[in-house]
């Protein structure tokens, strides 16, 4: 008896799988007329009986290039604006990782209202691919938001209640904004699933740095600053003028002298993110573009060393030669590109690095920074950094007195002191960075304490030190010159003694023949 039941039972389940098995199927059977007015039906249906209207609001938008903004302005008002409706909340260390965030959880339904009208917002994922395995979630799920609400408030809703939500959002997520340091090469080594995709990983950005403790000319540092200033209250202007709303600044200087010091500074001014661009780890130009499509508004882009990251230099015409091969010669076994730059075991080339600074791509998405350092300017291409690619050139000198003095407050809290007039002299006589003067004022020695006397001496007679290894250098390389000057003048007059007595030689015999011919005419005449 059991067994029969169950055997029925069997039979009604199997029956179903088919039908589930072959709906599908039969999907395609139904003429395609018929579908759409069955679906039509159906949605008439659904508006007749339901008075409720649904808004989707996707992650990506048709492009599917990059996120959409408004769906990240949803997310971040509904994670603060709403928390407190919803009934399952998820708690993280916020900006700084010191006050606690509460948010919505995922796939949690929130309630809203918004002047008397209730909204209800549902979370969605949807898998893009649904057979395809993957371990790297964010790859092939499509988020979205549905919003729901009464159709009376449609006017409401659309006029006020979503612009109300996008400026909201944007609020909360400048207000809980944590500051990112990216970088594109550590996502090759340590996070195995997203290797060779050419996104960027960050940490928090922490760096103390800013203009008050940097040491530099004053004058110089307000400029600067000024600069900053108008640029991020630019955005008019630049919309004026036609240009995009970005600025390029090349840091340049011997080392030691403040270059990555001030970006970090600049960034902690603006308030910006920083993405640290490591070009020996970008494969070509297309990564490149993509790298750059892929920060967000608001940030600094900074190559560091760029006369040493890729051989840049004297190839611009072979580059530029090559600009429609390389921007779109993805295919790594084609060996399209020059020799020369397939031996620095990178492709990207100048031309690209140019395009990615101030092409059409480098338009999209809000304002930027871009900055270059380098220890020899010489060396780049003038291309490269020609105004309007980098607008602001800032050289990064040795210690000089105006410096001192901020470092002097900044490590030992003194503004005069009696030894500021020697060390005035010395500085202006030995060129040292003020990493090193920097070095010297710090008391890691247990013996200094603080003692401004003590570290503003030692100071002098580091100075002095190098002060004598300059001099001593100096002469070092007189002595050189004079000598290679002597040896140059050496060979010279041997050189021309040389020319003398082969002209010499040459007369004499020239001579020589002179005198046999005429003897041989005296013969001659003699004869006759
Ligand atoms: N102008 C400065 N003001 C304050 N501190 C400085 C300055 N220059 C250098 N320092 C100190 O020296 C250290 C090294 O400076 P930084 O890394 O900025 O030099 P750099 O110019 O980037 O050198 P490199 O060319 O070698 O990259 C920093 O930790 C900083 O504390
Ligand atoms: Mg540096």
């Amino acid at each position: 008896m059991a067994g029969m039941v169950l055997e029925k039972w069997g039979a009604v389940w199997s029956a179903l799988a088919s039908l589930v098995f072959l709906w599908p199927m039969l999907q395609n059977h139904i003429p395609t007329g018929l579908r759409q007015w069955l679906t039509i039906l159906a949605d008439k249906l659904t508006t007749l009986f339901s008075p409720y209207l649904h808004i989707t609001i996707s992650e990506y938008g048709d492009d599917r290039f990059r996120r959409s903004d408004f769906f990240l302005a949803v997310e971040a008002y509904l994670s603060q604006a709403c928390a407190r409706r919803a009934r399952r909340l998820k708690a993280d260390l916020g900006r700084d990782a010191k006050n606690l965030q509460v948010s919505v959880d995922d796939n949690q339904e929130v309630t809203d209202d918004f002047r008397d009208a209730m909204l209800w917002w549902y979370p969605s994922n949807k898998p893009t691919r649904a057979n395809f395995i993957s371990f790297y979630p964010a790859d092939d799920e499509r988020r979205s938001y549905r919003l729901v609400f009464h159709r009376r408030h449609r006017d409401l809703v659309l006029d006020e209640y979503l612009p109300h939500v996008l400026a909201e959002g944007r609020a909360v997520t400048v207000r809980n904004r944590q500051r990112r340091l990216f970088t594109n090469n550590a996502s090759n080594s340590w996070n195995p699933y997203r290797r060779g995709k050419g996104v960027w990983s960050h940490v928090p950005f922490e760096h103390p740095a800013n203009f008050d403790t940097l040491a530099m000319d004053p004058d110089e540092k307000a400029a600067i600053i000024d600069d900053l200033m108008a640029f991020k209250e630019g955005k008019d202007y630049y919309v004026s003028v036609g240009k995009a709303w970005k600025r390029g600044y090349l840091l340049y200087g011997p080392p030691g002298t403040g270059k990555s010091t001030m970006i970090a500074a600049m960034a902690n001014f603006l308030d910006y993110d920083v993405y640290d661009l490591e070009l020996t780890a970008v494969k070509n130009n297309t990564e490149l573009r993509k790298l750059y499509i892929e920060t967000t508004g608001k940030s600094i882009i900074v190559i560091e060393d760029i006369d040493c990251s890729v051989d840049l230099t004297s190839k611009r015409k072979k580059a530029s030669g090559d600009k429609k091969v390389s921007s779109e010669g993805e295919d790594d076994d084609k060996p399209k590109l020059p020799t020369e730059e397939k031996d620095d075991g990178t492709k990207v080339t100048l031309s690209g690095l140019l395009n990615f600074i101030d092409g059409l791509w480098s338009a999209c998405g809000g304002e930027r920074i871009i900055i270059f350092t380098t220890n020899h300017k010489e060396k780049l291409d003038p291309a490269l950094i020609r105004r309007g690619r980098m607008d602001v050139h800032i050289e990064m000198s040795y210690c000089r007195f105006e410096a001192f003095k901020v470092l002097a407050k900044n490590y030992l809290g003194v503004e005069k002191h009696e030894l500021f007039v020697e060390i005035r002299k010395l500085l202006e006589e030995a060129d040292v960075s003020p990493a090193d003067v920097a070095e010297n004022l710090m008391p890691m020695s247990k013996k200094k304490k603080r003692d401004p006397d003590v570290c503003l001496a030692g100071l002098i007679e580091a100075l002095n030190k190098a002060k004598e290894e300059a001099a001593a250098k100096a002469k070092e390389e007189a002595e050189a010159k004079e000598k290679e000057a002597a040896e140059a003048k050496e060979k010279e007059a041997a050189a021309k003694a040389k020319e003398e007595a082969e002209v010499k030689e040459k007369e004499a015999a020239a001579k020589e023949e002179a005198a046999a011919a005429n003897g041989g005419e005296d013969q001659g005449k003699a004869n006759g």
